[in-house]
C-alpha cells in the first residue's frame, strides 16, 4: 500500500480516525491492545497517519498530550491517553472515557527534598513550584493559597508554578524549585533524585476515549465501528486481568469452593467419574489468583490449574 500523507484527506474522509500515543510511557501498551484487537497496520517510518489494513479504520499517531483536544474538538474520533492528560488540557467535559485500560498507571503528586525544611504542601505554598502539569498544580494551589490566605500581597506571596516539559525531578537539586508536582509509578525516579512525596493530587491510568461532540453527520458505520473497537479492546483487558482456574473437589465441599471462586456469573461444574467429586472451571481475577489457590488446597481442592488467556468477551 502506498504511504498515507497527512494531506490524503479524501482517504481518511470514511474511515475511524484513532489516536494512538506516538511514543512515551504507552506507546508499546497500545501497540499491544491493537494487536490483540487484530486492528492490522503497517506504518511507514516517520508518518503519522496510516490506514488499518482490515477495517475502515485510520491510526493517528500524535503526543499524549495533544489526544483529548483532537478527540473532544472531534477531529479525531476516538484516541487512548492517560486520565491525568485529559484534565491537563481541560477536556473532561468535551470527552468521555469509555473504558480505563488498566496500564499506564500512575499518581500525580507534589515532591520535595527528602532531607529538606518543607514538611508539606502548606509549607510549599507560596514558593516555587516546577511542574509538566501546570494547569492540575495550578488549581491545586491556588486552592491552598486562597485557604492559606496567600493574597499576592507583600509577604503574602502566592505560589509560583513554573513549566518544564521534563527532566522535572532535576528542579529542586538545580536550584529552581522548592518542590514539584511530577508523576510517580514505582517512585525510582523520585528516590533517585533525594524527593518524597507530600501529597498526592490524582490517580490516573491510560483510557480510551471518544467525544462528546463527534464530527456531524459521522456515517453511522462509524458508529457500530467504535462499538467493535471498544468491545474487542475491553476483551483484550479482560483478558489481562482475568485466568482461568480448574480444579477438582469433592461435592460436599462445593459451597466452600464456590464462595472462595464464585467466578463472574457462576461457576462451571462437571460430574468426574469418581463419585463424590466434581470438576471446577471459573474465572479468577489474575492478581488474586495465589491467595484462591492457598484456599482451595485448604478445603481438600486437588489437581488445580490455571490457564492464561490471550484473549475474551465478557
Ligand atoms: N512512570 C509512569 N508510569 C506509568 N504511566 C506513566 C508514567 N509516566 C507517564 N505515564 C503515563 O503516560 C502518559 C504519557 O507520559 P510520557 O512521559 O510517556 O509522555 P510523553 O511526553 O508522551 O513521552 P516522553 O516523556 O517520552 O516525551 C502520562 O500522561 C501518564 O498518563
Ligand atoms: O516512579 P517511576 O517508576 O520512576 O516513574 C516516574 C517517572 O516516569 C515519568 O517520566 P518518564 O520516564 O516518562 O520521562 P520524562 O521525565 O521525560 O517525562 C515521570 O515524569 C517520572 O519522571
Amino acid at each position: 500500500m502506498a504511504p498515507l500523507g497527512l494531506t490524503d484527506a479524501d482517504a481518511l474522509s470514511d474511515r475511524l480516525l484513532f489516536a494512538i500515543p506516538k511514543k512515551g510511557r504507552l506507546y508499546d501498551k497500545c501497540l499491544n491492545l491493537l494487536a490483540g484487537a487484530d486492528i492490522q497496520f503497517r506504518r511507514h517510518a516517520r508518518l503519522d497517519v496510516c490506514l488499518v489494513l482490515n477495517h475502515p479504520i485510520a491510526l493517528v499517531f500524535l503526543p499524549a498530550s495533544d489526544i483529548p483536544s483532537f478527540v473532544g474538538k472531534g477531529n479525531v474520533d476516538l484516541g487512548i491517553t492517560g486520565h491525568d492528560v485529559i484534565l491537563e488540557a481541560e477536556m473532561e467535559e468535551h470527552v468521555t472515557e469509555v473504558l480505563r485500560l488498566n496500564f499506564g498507571k500512575c499518581a500525580l503528586q507534589v515532591q520535595v527534598p527528602e532531607h529538606g525544611p518543607i514538611k508539606n504542601v502548606e509549607e510549599l505554598a507560596g514558593k516555587r513550584v516546577v511542574t509538566s502539569f501546570e494547569v492540575l498544580a495550578g488549581k491545586y494551589f491556588k486552592e491552598i493559597d486562597e485557604r492559606l490566605g496567600l493574597t499576592g500581597e507583600e509577604g503574602k506571596e502566592k505560589t509560583k508554578i513554573e513549566y518544564v516539559g521534563g527532566s522535572v525531578e532535576a528542579a529542586c537539586s538545580l536550584g529552581l524549585a522548592d518542590g514539584i508536582v511530577d508523576l510517580v509509578e514505582s517512585g525510582d525516579t523520585m528516590r533517585a533524585a533525594g524527593l518524597h512525596a507530600i501529597a498526592t493530587l490524582l490517580d490516573t491510568e491510560a483510557v480510551l476515549i471518544k467525544s462528546t461532540r463527534p464530527k456531524p453527520n459521522r456515517p453511522p458505520a462509524l458508529e457500530s465501528l467504535i462499538s467493535l473497537v471498544t468491545s474487542r479492546i475491553a476483551g483484550v483487558i479482560a483478558a489481562s486481568k482475568y485466568v482461568v482456574c480448574q480444579y477438582n473437589v469433592l461435592r460436599d465441599n462445593l459451597p466452600a469452593a464456590s464462595s472462595l471462586t464464585p467466578g463472574r456469573r457462576a461457576p462451571t461444574i462437571s460430574p468426574l467419574e469418581e463419585a463424590g467429586w466434581v470438576a471446577v472451571s471459573v474465572m479468577v481475577e489474575k492478581k488474586r489468583i495465589a491467595d484462591i489457590m492457598d484456599g482451595l488446597v485448604k478445603i481438600g481442592a486437588q489437581d488445580i490449574f490455571t490457564f492464561t488467556l490471550d484473549n475474551c468477551r465478557v
